[in-house]
Parts: C-alpha cells; structure tokens; sequence
C-alpha cells in the first residue's frame, strides 16, 4: 500500500505536482498515466525519497521511505534504466545493492536469471542495449523481493518478447499480493496490464478508478450496423424511438442508446437483412485522450494543421464533440 496525501512539489514556478491524494493498493497492477510533463516521474521519484515534497505527504505502509531499514526489501523501483555504474558488471552493480541492504549474494543470481541476463552478467552494463539496461533495472528492482515495486517506463526499449514478459511478470507479481505501480505511455500495453488506473494532468489527479470504468466513463460505446436495407432499418429504429446515424464514408449506421441484441432482434422482426452487427468500444487511448486533452502542455501539430487546431486525434468520432470528462477521485 502506498498513500499519498496532498502531495506537491514545486520546482520554481513549476508545479510539478499538485495536492495529489489517493492509495496505490496491494494485489493489482496500478497504471500511472498522465501526458508528457504531467508530474508522474516527479510522483514516483517523491515516493522514493528521492526528490522532497513542497507540501503533503507519501507513505508506503505506514512509514516515510527514509524510515525504512533495507529498503529494497521493502520498495523496487526502476526508475531510470540508465542510472546504473556503467563500469561495473550488470553482477557487481546488482551485488553493491544486495550488500548494502543484507540480501545474499545468490539473490543475485536469481534475478539475473529471472531477467535473462545470466550471459552477459560479467559484462560491464555501459554497453548494454536499452532493452538489457531495462531488464537490469528490473532485476535490481526485485532483488529485495520487495511487497511493492515501481516501474517508471518498464517497456520502453524492450522487444515483444521482453514486453510480454515484463507484462506478465508484473500481473503475477500483483497476483502475489504485492503493490505494482507502473507508468507507460503505450496505451495498448496499459490496457492489457493494468487492473486499476491513477491519472494526472498538470500534477492534479484526474481519476482514480478501475481501468473497466475509466474507459467506460470516458468513451461512448455505441452498435455499428451495416445493412443493404439502410432507408428501411432507419425507419424502422426511428419508429421504435431510436436514434441512428449514417457514416457515409464506410456505409454504416452508429447507434447509442440500444444494445446489439435489441437491435439484432428488431432487425429480425422486420425481416432486414444485417451485415454487420457489432458493439463499439473506446479504447483506452480514446479515452486517456478525451480526458487529458485540456492537460497537454506540449501538442505536436499534423502538417497544414493550425497551431490552435483541436488536442484531440484527428479520427476522434464525431460524437466526441461536446464530450466532457468528469474526473472522479477516489472509489
Ligand atoms: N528537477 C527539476 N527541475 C525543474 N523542473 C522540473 C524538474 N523535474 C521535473 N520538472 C518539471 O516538472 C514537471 C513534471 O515533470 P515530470 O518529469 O515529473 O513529468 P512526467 O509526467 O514524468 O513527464 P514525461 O511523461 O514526459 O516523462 C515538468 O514541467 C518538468 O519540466
């Protein structure tokens, strides 16, 4: 368990985080989400002491990290894959922590092992691939067996292989009982990793809530239907009170308000042949972009696009306009 209260940091005029309140608890994996310069490295770098509060306060189980004896039996982080003695071996970086927090040495081994990096352990990690660099943070991590660990941009340089493998490394970790804080950029990754999400904008917490109801709170889901009768499917869901919108462009009609069955089986009734027949979900990118898209500091703009054009994807559907997020703190 991790408990932040108020938690805030200014840098200068900066505010890097802004009264950040919520749990990051134990048995799932908890997704750390914000845009570029939202406050999530800051956060994390906070819980581990490493950088001091203006205001408020983070604790893991209870106590300040600097109360803790041997930390790493307690807290693994990665951080930063590069911050390792790039001239020492992955082995003697791995075996310092070990000795300055009394793990035995074959714990060394272990999660050189673990991590795949028994056959370069003698070599000296300033010449390791981002990728091996990041299985060498994530071995220095676990070293401790530690209840909670952190991972700053876990994937980041890793190969499918390695992304696979960290993903479930992670689920099963949080399947032990133990607190798994993640921050990635690779929405697709999230959504297949995480159970429950915090997310920040400008250092502000934006939501905290399971990852089902983030989207499903921050997206429109709606049917798709594609039909050779589309005049006479129109008339008929008009007649039954329901709202259908043609899409030109693929020949289809998007409903909201009624779920495929009631649809399929109006359908039947009147004897019109379906296509297509499919329920709509947002993704979670979709609906990390609708809620965070008053909280992007920097914004790339796509060639011919004015600089003031819209935060939002180009291929948001139409009925994003108007969509507003309700950030909801807490559960
Ligand atoms: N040491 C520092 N000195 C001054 N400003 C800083 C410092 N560290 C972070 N900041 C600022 O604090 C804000 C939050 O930065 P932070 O790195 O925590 O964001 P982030 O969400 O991790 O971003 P990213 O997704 O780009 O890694 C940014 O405006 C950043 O420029």
């Amino acid at each position: 368990m991790i408990e932040l209260e108020g938690l805030s940091k200014r840098f200068g005029t900066t505010t890097a985080v802004d009264h950040l309140s919520c749990q990051i608890r134990p048995g799932v994996v908890t997704g750390f989400l914000g845009p570029n310069g939202a406050g999530k490295s800051t956060t994390m770098r906070m819980m581990l002491d490493l950088d001091n509060p203006t205001s408020g306060t983070v604790r893991v189980y209870g106590k300040h990290y600097r109360e803790l004896s041997e930390p790493l039996r307690h807290v693994g982080a990665l951080l930063d894959a590069k911050a390792m003695h790039g001239g020492r071996s992955a082995y003697n970086n791995l075996l310092c922590l070990a000795q300055s927090n009394r793990i035995p040495r074959r714990r060394v081994d272990e999660v050189l092992d673990l991590v795949g990096l028994t056959a370069v352990a003698k070599k000296k990690s300033k010449g390791f691939s981002l990728g091996m660099s990041q299985r060498l943070g994530i071995a220095s991590a676990l070293l401790g067996d530690p209840e909670i660990l952190m991972f700053d941009e876990p994937v980041n340089g890793l190969d499918p292989e390695g992304i696979l493998w960290i993903r479930n490394l992670m689920k099963g970790l949080a399947a032990e009982g133990r607190t798994i804080f993640v921050s990635s950029h690779l929405m697709s990754e999230m959504a297949l990793t995480a159970d429950h999400l915090v997310v920040i904008g400008q250092g502000k917490l934006l939501a905290d809530l399971p990852m089902a109801d983030f989207i499903q709170q921050n997206s429109r889901s709606y049917v798709r239907l594609r039909t050779p009768q589309q005049e006479r499917l129109k008339d008929v869901l008009h007649d039954a009170g329901i709202n259908a919108v043609s899409v030109p462009a693929t020949g289809t009609l998007e409903i909201d308000g009624a779920s495929a069955e009631q649809l399929g089986e109006l359908a039947a009734q009147h004897q019109i042949v379906l296509h297509e027949l499919s329920p709509q979900r947002a993704s979670l990118e979709e609906a990390f972009m609708r809620m965070t898209a008053d909280s992007v500091e920097y914004h790339a703009h796509a060639p011919g696009m004015a600089a003031d054009g819209p935060a939002r994807p180009t291929d948001a559907p139409a009925w994003g306009a108007g969509f507003q997020a309700t950030p909801k703190a807490g559960e």
